[in-house]
């Protein structure tokens, strides 16, 4: 008897944990480890995803149930995908199929109706097709039905092992289920027979069925298959004359399956490899050796920006390929404009898929499909791409590695970056971290001079391509502007430098560092900020609908007229917004062109796009916008980035507040003058000698680096130690801080009984989270610090697991973070 062993999708603390079923014959040659399966479950129907196929099962084998299905013809994840699965779910504490849903896409989750095609290109004769279509339509109605198609088709084929190797590469049959047209596109298509057959049925058609006679002289013509609905308009008639060639057996109509392509209309030109300059080739060489020797290798790739990081990757790439290889490619959300899709899908045409959130369901799954067929060997998209469905991997790229969007902040909380270097562990391939401001874990671990397989490889490549310098950076005190009287939103010698930019033509990015700087509303009289009802943090404005909304939960009201608890009418709009530069922009410097880049333009889809070929064909003078101006972009006529507000974001409570301050500027700074024309960049600060600012004007990551470093290692942080932060939250505060105390002295407990000094292992906590209510639910959170080699979290999970029955009758919901990036 053949045995699956089972996660059910319930994401659940209980449920976590594989159960044995038993594979009905029927079923047999479907069921494999990554299948998605419906499986009998407390009475219910569950979706799971097979593990293991044991040898034996766990429980007497006359008491197992049975998999009622399968759902897809070729497995949804790998054996590979599953293992790393499971260890992610070991590294972030996360019920396995919360590890697995993310692997998939959205398309496929909860589809149940079924449907079986037969592929285009299949070896049998017609006759034969036609037979086993119909025994394939109904193939999921009995396992007599079953077996006889497997008789056909193994004679057909040679032997069933065969078959079922060209039933799994999707080219000969393909089984799947959708529950709508949503998953799949298909488009009804007519299959002319061969001109004789033609000819001679032309004959047989009677004299008044004229357009029937038409349709084929038509065909005649063109004899390619061709969209139903595209013959009925070339040859003037409708779909069910055409139908009735199909019943005299002319023709055959099929659906194929289309591919929505969020890309077709797009023209991409086509480049080839740049020679490259010698800096790059030395830094080319050993990635490329390592691709070369499935050596699996993790190289820190510290580039300035404008160094030619970009161009390294693409000949990575192409070694991967040449070898048969497949790689993936990992962007920040916010730089997956069209200018970095249009590198790679220059260089690699459609051998790329692109991943990312903007894109319909439906071109998600189409584009991961090309992935799971081989039809795609390059993946480039957002943090998810990781898991693209490859066999056979030889490169991960992780471009702007620092970047905070790589961690997802739901659960599964993963990093994109560990999930990459364990995946390169599984399949051999080398993994390469680029950035101009690597995250100081990154790059403490690859000039720690520790050995082990996850310690990057260091290259640098400390100048930009063709001897153009970095930019010139001054940084101009805010607080002396004030002094001299200037109250305006730009210093002097932002307002000049703009003023000689609009008259030579040339273009400016204006970057408003915005994270943290909440347009709150505040009484000037009294001093009453307007706070969400359900969640302790200030409303947000925004101007166009007139609403003051919550960023957390959602909840919207109208601007206040007067102060709701003074009555004062000076009730202001605090914070400056991108809008009201905007404003400022168009009072100081009459007749300015400014496209405007923030979460309000944005929204719809393809803006981002439009905005910047607008900003590209420089139909602008100006791009303003929030922390997505600072990246990716490379445009000849930027001379001038300017930075307000760079210090906004330091006053966070977060430690890496810093750290963050300075890769933004760092990167924003890196926009200008990257062609022939030089550039200059102007910081407006309240804050210049913060290290974060200051060490910007000399594009010195070393220096601000070393200092960060001090800090972090006097504060026992990151990369010196690592946390785990745990959120507590329910709607009564007693409630949690009992709970809270409780896992904080269980851990101590523990690491007592381990003899565990507080400073291998420490717990902080529990006190009020940063926000301490969110949706009426108050929350109090513990951090644990710990040293890195400490596997703190199976002790985390541990001390979890003896509270559970105390904490489930309370109500109090536990979220766990491991490796936290936002301290929020
Ligand atoms: N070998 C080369 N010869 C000529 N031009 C090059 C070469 N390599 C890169 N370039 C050009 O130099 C510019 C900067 O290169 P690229 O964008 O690859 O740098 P990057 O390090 O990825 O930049 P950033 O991190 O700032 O986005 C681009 O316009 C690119 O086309
Ligand atoms: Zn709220």
């Amino acid at each position: 008897m053949t045995i699956a062993r089972v996660i059910v999708d319930v994401p659940s603390r209980e449920t976590d944990r594989p159960f044995d079923y038993s594979v009905p014959d029927s079923l047999r040659d479907w069921v494999e480890v990554g299948s998605r399966v419906a499986v009998p479950f407390a009475g219910r129907t569950l979706q799971g995803i097979v593990v293991a196929l044991p040898g034996d099962a766990e429980v007497e084998l006359s008491r197992l149930k049975a998999v009622s299905d399968v759902l897809d013809a070729v497995p949804p994840l790998s054996e590979e995908l599953v293992k790393l699965g499971e260890w992610m779910s070991r590294r972030w504490l996360c019920p396995l199929t919360v590890a697995f849903q993310a692997m998939l896409p959205a398309a496929l989750k909860g589809r149940t109706e079924k449907y079986v095609s037969v592929a285009d290109d299949a070896v049998f004769s017609d006759e034969e097709l036609a037979e086993a279509g119909a025994l394939l339509h109904a193939l999921r109605k009995d396992s007599a039905t079953q077996a006889k198609l497997s008789a056909l088709l193994t004679k057909f084929q040679g032997s069933g092992a065969h078959l079922k190797r060209w039933l799994k590469q999707g080219r000969l049959i393909e089984r799947q289920k959708v529950e709508n047209r949503l998953s799949v596109k298909t488009v009804l298509t007519v299959f002319p027979r061969d001109a004789d057959t033609l000819g001679a049925g032309k004959a047989d058609i009677p004299a008044r069925a004229r357009k029937q006679r038409e349709v084929i002289e038509w065909l005649e013509e063109h004899p390619e298959p061709i969209a139903l609905q595209e013959l009925a308009e070339a040859a003037g008639t409708t779909a069910s004359t055409i139908r009735s060639l199909e019943e005299r057996g002319l023709l055959e109509i099929r659906g194929v399956t289309e591919d929505r392509d969020p890309y077709a209309d797009r023209d991409f030109p086509v480049s080839s490899p740049l020679p490259l300059t010698p800096a790059q080739a030395t830094a080319l060489e050993p990635i490329a050796s390592a691709i070369d020797a499935k050596d699996r290798k993790v190289f820190l790739l510290h580039g300035v920006t404008g160094s030619g990081k970009t161009e390294i990757y693409l000949q990575a790439i192409q070694q991967a390929l040449s070898l048969g290889r497949e790689a993936i490619v990992l962007v920040p959300e916010i730089a997956l404009t069209p200018q970095m899709v249009e590198r790679f899908k220059s260089r690699f045409g459609a051998r790329v898929a692109v991943l990312h959130s903007r894109l319909s369901q439906g071109e998600r799954f189409d584009e991961w499909r090309k992935i799971r067929e081989g039809r795609a060997q390059v993946a480039v998209g957002a943090r998810s791409a990781v898991f693209a469905p490859f066999s056979n991997i030889g490169l991960i790229v992780i471009d702007e590695e620092h970047e905070t969007s790589y961690k997802q902040e739901e659960s599964p909380k993963y990093h994109a970056r560990d999930v990459a270097i364990e995946r390169a562990r599984l399949s051999g391939a080398a993994v390469v971290l680029g950035s101009a401001t690597p995250s100081l874990e990154t790059y403490e671990a690859a000039l720690s001079g520790r050995a082990g397989p996850d310690i990057p490889h260091y290259i640098s490549l400390p100048e930009r391509v063709a001897d153009r310098p970095l930019p010139g950076v001054t940084i101009v005190d805010m607080r002396e502007e004030l002094k001299l009287g200037n109250r305006a939103m730009f210093s002097r010698e932002l307002a000049d430098a703009l003023r000689d930019r609009l008259a030579k033509g040339e273009q400016t990015v204006l970057l408003l560092n915005r994270r943290g700087y909440a347009t709150f509303v505040m009484c000037r009289s009294c001093g009453h900020t307007v706070q969400c009802p359900h969640c302790d943090i200030s409303l947000t404005h925004h101007k166009g609908s007139g609403n003051m909304r919550c960023h957390y939960c959602g909840y919207a009201e109208t601007e206040p007229k007067t102060c709701p608890a003074c009555q004062s009418p000076h009730i202001r709009f605090f914070g400056t917004g991108t809008q009201k530069v905007e404003e400022s922009l168009a009072h100081t410097f009459p007749g300015i062109r400014v496209i405007r880049m923030d979460v309000d333009t944005t929204s719809e889809k393809g803006s981002h796009e439009k905005w910047l070929t607008e900003f590209r064909e420089r139909r602008a003078d100006v791009l303003l916008g929030t922390q997505m101006v600072a990246k990716g972009l490379d445009f000849p006529y930027v001379t001038l980035v300017g930075v307000l507000a760079a210090d906004a974001a330091l006053r966070l409570p977060d430690f890496r507040a810093a750290e963050r301050t300075f890769q933004l500027l760092t990167q924003v700074a890196g926009r200008a003058g990257r062609h022939e024309l030089p550039g200059e960049v102007i910081i407006q600060t309240y804050d210049p000698e913060h290290s974060s600012v200051a060490s910007v004007q000399g594009h010195d990551y070393a220096k601000f680096t070393e200092q960060e470093l001090f800090i972090r290692s006097q504060l026992g942080y990151p990369p010196y130690g690592r946390l785990i932060a745990l959120t507590f939250s329910h709607e009564s505060v007693p409630m949690l801080l009992s709970v809270g105390q409780r896992f904080a002295s269980g851990l101590k407990a523990k690491a007592a009984e381990l003899g565990l000094a507080s400073t291998e292992l420490d717990v902080l906590g529990p006190v009020p989270s940063p926000i301490p209510r969110l949706k009426d639910r108050y929350r109090f959170q513990c951090m644990v610090k710990y040293r890195g080699e400490l596997a703190a979290s199976a002790l985390v999970a541990g001390v979890l697991q003896g509270m559970g029955e105390a904490v489930k009758k309370s109500g109090v919901l536990t979220s766990v973070d491991v490796d936290p990036q936002m301290m929020l």
